[in-house]
């Protein structure tokens, strides 16, 4: 309840500001109305598309960004090539934003992917129907053919540890996205289903991609992280091996991903000290929390 009366105060808050007051997302939807009724957004319209965005945006990047650090912690290799990536790529903290360099990340992106392949921030299955009307068209899969009505899907966790689409499908290797050979990048990228494909796909990949590059190129500028060392119980919190012997973040199937953990921890890095002061404004004692 907490969450649904914060929302409407957030929405609230915005109208107050006026319609043009920012170009945010609200700015653009204000003045549609609706082609058959005419109807402009109601109050409870707007609520109801803002209550959905914050776990359909929010909880779904946080698992990517989570799975992201869980695996660069367990694979020192590419953990080295991501900071020497980063850190060669950008002269300062601030000058991380969306843009050509971001872009250029190349290996950055690999790791995104290859950590949303192997955890899936929905990792479900979503069902489709072919509506009962639908019959002038057989849909057939594997010589079968599905009566209208029937409900199909295909799992994308299962999807994406599909060996013959992912080779060694529970190790992370992020070098597989970088693969030049068309035949394999096609296969790869036809079976990589992350945010869904077609008209029900996902609406903010674009951002996803944004968020979680700008997140984890500031972390690895600023900030050097490890696995606790001493403390085998901290270590393991929300791994498993069950199915590989190969460490992999536990993710819960609750239609997006639910996990716990990794612990890990953060050391500030000295290069970046002052910069962090400085540039980003942050006050001393949370940067010596940052580095306690
Ligand atoms: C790594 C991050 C994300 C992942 C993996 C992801 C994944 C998905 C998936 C699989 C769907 C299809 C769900 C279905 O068919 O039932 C979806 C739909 C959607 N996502 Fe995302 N998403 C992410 C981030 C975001 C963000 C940042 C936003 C916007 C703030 C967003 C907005 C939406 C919307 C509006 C839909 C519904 C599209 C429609 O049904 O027309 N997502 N997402």
């Amino acid at each position: 309840m907490a969450y649904y009366k914060k929302v409407r105060d957030f929405i609230v808050a915005r109208r107050a500001e006026g319609k043009h007051a920012r170009r945010d997302l609200y700015s653009f939807v204000v003045d549609i109305k609706d082609p058959e009724t005419g109807e402009g957004l109601r109050l409870r319209d707007i609520w109801s598309e803002a209550a959905f965005f914050v776990p359909a945006g929010g909880d779904t990047t946080s698992t990517a960004l989570t799975a992201a650090l869980f695996y660069l912690s367990r694979y020192p290799e590419c953990y080295k090539r991501l900071a020497n990536e980063i850190r060669n790529a950008f002269t300062s903290g601030v000058e991380i934003r969306h843009g050509t360099k971001l872009s250029g990340c190349t290996y950055l992106r690999a790791c995104i992917d290859e950590a949303m392949r192997i955890t899936p921030p929905i990792a479900t299955t979503l069902w489709r129907q072919l509506p009962e009307s639908d019959n002038e068209q057989l849909f057939v899969v594997e010589g079968q053919v599905i009566p209208p009505g029937t409900e199909v899907g295909v799992n994308i966790y299962t999807m994406h540890h599909n060996e013959e689409y992912f080779p060694d499908s529970y190790c992370f290797k992020p070098e597989r996205w970088l693969d030049e050979s068309l035949g394999r990048k096609k296969l790869m990228h036809d079976a990589f289903t992350p945010f869904s494909i077609g008209s029900r796909g996902c609406g903010g990949k674009a951002m996803a991609y944004q968020e979680a590059s700008i997140a984890i190129a500031k972390t690895f500028w600023y900030l050097d992280f490890e696995r606790p060392a001493h403390d085998m119980k901290a270590d393991r919190v929300g791994e498993i091996t069950q199915y590989s012997g190969k460490p992999e973040l536990e993710a819960l199937d609750q239609f997006a991903s639910v996990h716990r953990g990794p612990n890990l921890v953060f050391r500030l890095r000295d290069e970046a000290r002052d910069e962090l002061f400085e540039t980003e404004k942050l006050s001393y004692s949370t940067i010596l929390e940052l580095h306690s």
